[in-house]
């Protein structure tokens, strides 16, 4: 049995199996399949232009960038942000790689098409079950190291691919423990505690993503609103916008294209540890009949053994559980699992 069909739908019955997007580069008009209902796909922005509100844009080397930083994730859960220090070379090779990657056929990339069992590689997102539509996507994800999966495409060829993935890693992890050293003393949580949360004890998990030019962008759904898992997310939106973040009481922003920074959010993770202090950001991906889209995300994780609970606080929000329970409830439960583990106030 071919690892297509270990996923209940029959590729027979013309439905597509729920780990493979489709297969873009023949499509001339949106299928069935993928339009989306204008309320799920409200891409009248009604913020943007109209707005002194604006996704913070915050300078690594500013005096008071700790400031700066609890307050965006206090208000948006998300910035963006510049002097970053991750070498252009750097991310300008990951996006040559992720192109390379998308750009192959079908057939090239279904060799490392992922299955349930094994969550890495070609697909769809891991989120597609809980909608009944399906995204104009596809990724290609990994966890720790991308060589088993390159090997499968590139056999021979597999090295500048990993290379290029390996310095975007290293690099963003970095990164992402300075933006964590800022923002857990911006709670008062306590060096000691920091140590538990970086080094060792993280993981780090990559996602590249692809959105064909699509015919019908408004009926389409890139990636459909969701928070991360993660306690912070790096995001490259390389040379076209799409990615919009959504703030209470105000509605969806488009987060624009700006040179040389990347778009920082917090995850469901950091929410917990700041007993709801900071906000996991609420985002999405529209699609566009003009550009093909790309962007490679980096989500700094806990191990799977780590107990997350809060740590600011006597009155804790949400009860202690593993960050593998977490996972497991997300899988589950996606958006409703933040209020199923929140403790009732009496
Ligand atoms: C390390 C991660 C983080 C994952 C799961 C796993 C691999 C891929 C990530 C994404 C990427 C796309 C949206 C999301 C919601 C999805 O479906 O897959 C993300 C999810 C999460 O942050 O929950
Ligand atoms: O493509 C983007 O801009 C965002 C992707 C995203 O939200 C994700 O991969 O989790
Ligand atoms: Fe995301």
């Amino acid at each position: 049995m071919s690892t297509v069909e270990n996923h209940g739908e029959n590729s027979n019955t013309g439905i597509l199996p729920i780990n493979l997007p489709l297969d873009f580069s023949s499509i001339q008009s949106i299928p069935e399949s993928h339009a989306w209902s204008e309320s799920n796909n409200d891409n009248q922005i009604k913020n943007n232009g109209s707005s002194s509100l604006a996704l913070p844009i915050i300078d690594l080397n500013d005096p008071n960038v700790m400031d700066q930083i609890g307050h965006a994730c206090e208000e948006w859960g998300a910035f963006q942000l510049k002097n970053h220090g991750i070498p252009k070379n750097i991310i300008e090779k990951l996006e040559v790689e992720t192109k390379r990657l998308f750009d192959l056929s079908k057939e090239q990339k279904m060799k490392a098409l992922r299955t349930l069992n094994y969550p890495t590689g070609y697909g769809t997102v891991w989120i597609t079950p809980f909608f009944q539509q399906r995204m104009w996507q596809e990724g290609f994800t990994i966890h720790d190291s991308p060589v088993d999966d390159a090997k499968k495409i590139w056999p021979d060829d597999y090295q500048i691919f990993c290379d290029a993935i390996k310095k975007f890693q290293d690099e963003s992890m970095l990164l992402i423990e300075k933006l964590i050293h800022l923002s857990f003393k911006y709670l008062g949580i306590s060096e000691e505690e920091k140590e538990n949360w970086i080094g060792n004890n993280h993981a780090g998990a990559i996602q590249l993503n692809s959105y064909p030019i699509c015919p019908k962008p408004e009926k389409a759904m890139g990636i459909v609103a969701h928070t991360d898992t993660s306690i912070f997310t790096l995001l490259n939106q390389s040379q076209v916008s799409g990615l919009q973040v959504f703030k209470d009481d105000a509605g969806w922003f488009t987060v624009p294209l700006e040179p040389n920074t990347v778009v920082i959010n917090t995850g469901d993770v950091l929410h917990i540890l700041s007993n709801a202090r900071f906000k996991s950001a609420l985002h999405r991906v529209t699609v566009n009949s003009v550009k093909h889209r790309y962007s490679m995300v980096y989500f700094y994780r806990p191990i799977m053994k780590h107990v997350v609970a809060p740590l600011v606080s006597n009155n804790p929000r949400f009860r202690a559980l593993t960050f593998k329970e977490y996972v497991a409830m997300k899988n589950k439960h996606f958006d409703k699992t933040l209020s199923i583990i929140s403790v009732k106030e009496d």
